[in-house]
């Protein structure tokens, strides 16, 4: 269970005063997610989400909260932080960050066809130009320097197959983004952990991305690749689907056309967003965090994806 902070209703009754929601009538653990305590919460206004978070500071917070409510304030469809009687988007409480954002209606679509990947492409081109303007400055806290000082702390525990392939990965990322291309690409606030499980459908209407929480300033090209590194795969392979890659890519470019560097960058960008999660699920497994930890997540699979991108060419972007 993914609730590493217990609370009940009695816990947040008087807390709940700050915020213009009412009387609290419910609230409900949430057993999926490793990262945060998340709560469904029910009040006399409505439904919404309840965060602790477990790993986030009070002063990283901010960037995550006021970026949702930017999108939130432009259409974007991302849950609307509720801020509190003097304006705050975070609140401690029980010495923990937390903050509530309205709730999104649907389910996950784990199983997405073209029509999906293209609601997908489309909200996330939307998302990257209704950022552009939004003040706050984040780096991406899992881009390129993390993967640099991460290397050496994975490298000790894999196999020599495996250890080649990382360290000539990394060499290949930092020779990449060295190079006017990638200089070029346009950036700005990025979701940058946009999966299947982090955006909500009602059938075929997507009604909402969620979990901004490793959003940061970063290439939009980065952002469109994890996306589909994960949309638009065959889950057990990791080939890419075809039909899903170009209704996402198609989409997206409907909204805001790629640029001529995008498309040079294009598939060392798939190799740098599988290399990012493969990294990032291997720290996981041999770094875990706590005890109370699940069971992370499987780092082959993002192995897997990075062989296939380095052996097979993706589809270009236009
Ligand atoms: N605004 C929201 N509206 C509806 N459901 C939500 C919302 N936020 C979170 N959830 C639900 O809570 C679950 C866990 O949330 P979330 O993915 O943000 O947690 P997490 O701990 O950050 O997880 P992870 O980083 O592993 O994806 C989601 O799968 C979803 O079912
Ligand atoms: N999306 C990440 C988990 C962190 O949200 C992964 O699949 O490794």
């Amino acid at each position: 269970m993914a609730v590493f902070t217990a609370l009940n209703l009695d816990d947040i009754g008087q807390w709940m005063q700050q915020f213009p929601l009412g009387k609290p009538l419910a609230l409900k653990g949430i057993a999926s997610g490793i990262e945060n305590s998340n709560f469904f919460l029910t009040t006399e206004r409505g439904e919404f989400v309840l965060t602790i978070f477990e790993n986030l500071s009070f002063e990283q917070l901010p960037f995550y909260l006021q970026l949702m409510r930017h999108l939130a304030e432009r259409g974007v469809l991302v849950p609307a932080p509720i801020a509190n009687a003097d304006g705050e988007l975070v609140c401690a409480l029980q010495g923990k960050p937390a903050a509530i954002v309205s709730k999104l209606d649907g389910q996950s679509q784990m199983a997405p066809q073209a029509v999906h990947c293209a609601a997908v492409g489309a909200m996330l081109a939307k998302m990257h130009l209704a950022a552009q303007d939004f003040p706050l400055q984040q780096p991406n806290l899992r881009g390129l320097d993390w993967w640099n000082a991460t290397t050496p702390t994975v490298l000790p525990h894999l196999d020599d197959a495996r250890a080649h392939l990382l360290r000539a990965e990394i060499h290949f990322q930092d020779a990449f983004a060295a190079c006017a291309s990638y200089k070029a690409l346009p950036r700005g606030p990025v979701h940058a952990d946009l999966f299947r499980n982090n955006v909500m459908f009602d059938g075929e209407r997507l009604t909402g991305f969620f979990d901004f929480y490793f959003a940061g300033c970063d290439s939009w090209l980065f952002d469109v690749a994890v996306t589909i590194n994960d949309w638009c795969i065959d889950l057990d392979t990791g080939v890419l689907d075809i039909a899903r890659v170009r209704a996402l890519l198609d989409a997206y470019q409907a909204v805001r056309p790629f640029t001529a560097e995008e498309q040079t960058a294009w598939q060392p960008m798939l190799r740098a967003a599988a290399l990012r999660f493969w990294l990032s699920r291997l720290y996981d497994y041999y770094q875990p965090r706590a005890a109370e930890m699940l069971t992370p997540h499987d780092p082959t699979h993002f192995e897997r994806i990075l062989r296939e991108r380095i052996a097979t060419p993706a589809p270009e972007l236009f």
